[in-house]
């Protein structure tokens, strides 16, 4: 390897290659993971999209065809949004349409209006939101409903008290959340619900020093963080703990320092990409949020990232502004 390095713990960003990595997945459309993952391919585009921009890459990804997926992608009945042409319209992946959008300055290609409308059907008596028609509730859904209308300026078509109200009420007693009432914590869904409390302006109902407690615990002495006590490390709870940190000023609660060697020994020294911990192949998931673990510590040459929206800070600003509570 080049300068000393050996190949399990490359001791920096392999740049050139992630590039390489994120142009070309998926690229290839017979190939047995792209089609298994058609299921949530607006996700995988938003991933590759955001991926590519902290790198300063996003000219490598052709504009035009991915804008032209996503209107063929825009249900014409409900307003929402499909992971893939002819599949349902689901929050999730409204969610990840407007964040290409956003990234792209391309939200007038399509019916913003009746995005909202979709997003303003969905939510229930008790302030909480289906995920789409079929009826799923869960706090992730209620964060992908606030961050689709605070991108598209339009939070006044939902009742934000009460879905201020249904969050907090699945608040657990170690001052972490779960998907609803009495459900177990999760860093996920603790990431849902600090993104959702800092779009809504309600950072100050959170148990800020028990839930950062509760998250610096997920470090582990590999320097790697996990999403719940006892489970292995992960480099996308870098992300999912590290944001929530980030947002709730807490970020130096755990070894920066210690989380950038363990995210560096994930990446993949033949192919680019990062994976889940170190060994494993690697997968557009784990490499955007390995860089926007690296881009939140600050690593050099990658665009500031925005902790709520997982977008670049600089998009994010011109859009909206959110809490972040001063550190
Ligand atoms: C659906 N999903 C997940 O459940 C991943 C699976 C995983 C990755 N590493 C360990 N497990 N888990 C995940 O995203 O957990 C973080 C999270 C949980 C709940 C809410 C928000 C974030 C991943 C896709 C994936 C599947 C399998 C392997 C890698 C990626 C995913 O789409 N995550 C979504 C968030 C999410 C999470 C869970 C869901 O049921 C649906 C959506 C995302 O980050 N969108 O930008
Ligand atoms: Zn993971």
């Amino acid at each position: 390897m080049e300068n000393g390095q050996t190949e399990s713990d490359p001791k920096d960003l392999l740049f050139e290659k992630h590039v390489n990595y994120v142009t070309n997945h998926g690229n290839d459309k017979n190939d047995f993971e792209y089609t298994m993952t058609e299921f949530l391919r607006m996700s995988g585009i938003y991933w590759g999209t955001t991926c590519l921009d902290i790198m300063g890459e996003l000219d490598k990804l052709d504009k035009l065809s991915i804008i032209g997926f996503i209107k063929k992608c825009q249900c014409i009945k409900s307003g929402g949004i499909s992971a893939c042409e002819e599949h349902d319209p689901h929050l999730l992946y409204t969610l990840s349409a407007i964040q290409i959008l956003c990234t792209y300055n391309a939200l007038d290609e399509i019916d913003v209006a009746s995005v909202g409308k979709y997003v303003q059907s969905l939510q229930q008596p008790d302030g909480s939101f289906f995920g789409d028609k079929w009826g799923e509730i869960d706090t992730r859904f209620s964060f992908c409903a606030v961050a689709i209308l605070a991108l598209t300026n339009q939070m006044d078509l939902i009742d934000v008290d009460k879905a201020v109200e249904f969050v907090l009420s699945c608040g657990n007693v170690d001052g972490g959340f779960g998907s609803k009432p009495n459900a177990e914590s999760h860093a996920g869904l603790i990431y849902c619900c600090v993104g959702f409390l800092s779009i809504t302006h309600n950072l100050h109902r959170l148990e800020t020093e028990k839930l950062a407690w509760w998250l610096c615990e997920r470090q582990l002495k590999s320097g790697g963080l996990n999403g719940r006590p006892e489970k292995l490390p992960d480099v996308c709870y870098s992300w999912w703990v590290l944001s929530s940190l980030t947002i709730m000023g807490r970020s130096h609660w755990i070894s920066g320092e210690k989380l950038k060697e363990f995210i560096l020994s994930c990446q993949d020294t033949e192919t680019g990409g990062f994976s889940d911990r170190p060994g494993n192949l690697p997968d557009i998931f784990h490499t955007l949020f390995g860089i926007g673990a690296l881009s939140l510590l600050g690593y050099p040459n990658l665009k500031k990232i925005n902790p709520t929206f997982c977008m670049p800070e600089e998009i994010v600003e011109k859009l909206y502004k959110v809490q972040i509570m001063d550190s």
